[in-house]
């Protein structure tokens, strides 16, 4: 398997906005305002935006709608997306990791782990 960047068009589209964004007013922009509140801020919401999206996985296991899944999970994903980027980093980064595990079953990985203290 090739591990050469294969970034996908909408994530790296909404990393440039968010790049953009830094230099935005709080007033005007919502991912300006979570940048000028603060790693804080951003890190309470990717927690509030994982158990809504668990919660919400619950629900369309137990009703097979699967629309609110789908919603929350983008939150998810937008709100981290935010976050790597107030630390320098984009979807690239996590893309090219996803890439080279691509040759590595879980559990092999886990196996090859030295044991714990
Ligand atoms: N993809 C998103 C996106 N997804 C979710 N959100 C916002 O994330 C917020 C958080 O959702 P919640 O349900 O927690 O809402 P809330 O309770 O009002 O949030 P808080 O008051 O607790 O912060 C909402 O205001 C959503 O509108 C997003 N805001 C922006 N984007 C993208 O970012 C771009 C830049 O946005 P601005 O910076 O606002 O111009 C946009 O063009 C979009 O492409």
């Amino acid at each position: 398997m090739t591990t050469e960047r294969r970034d996908d068009p909408v994530l790296a589209a909404l990393a440039d906005v968010l790049e953009q964004r830094k230099e935005a007013s709080p007033d005007e922009s919502y991912v300006a305002r979570l940048h000028h509140k603060g790693l804080n801020k951003i890190l309470e919401k990717v927690g509030e935006e994982c158990t809504e999206t668990i919660l919400a996985a619950k629900d369309a296991d137990l009703t097979g709608r699967t629309e609110h899944l789908i919603s929350e999970t983008a939150d998810l994903w937008f709100h981290s997306l935010v976050m790597l980027s107030h630390l320098g980093l984009g979807p690239s980064d996590v893309l090219d990791e996803l890439a080279s595990r691509f040759d590595l079953s879980g559990l092999e990985e886990k196996a090859s782990r030295p044991p714990e203290a």
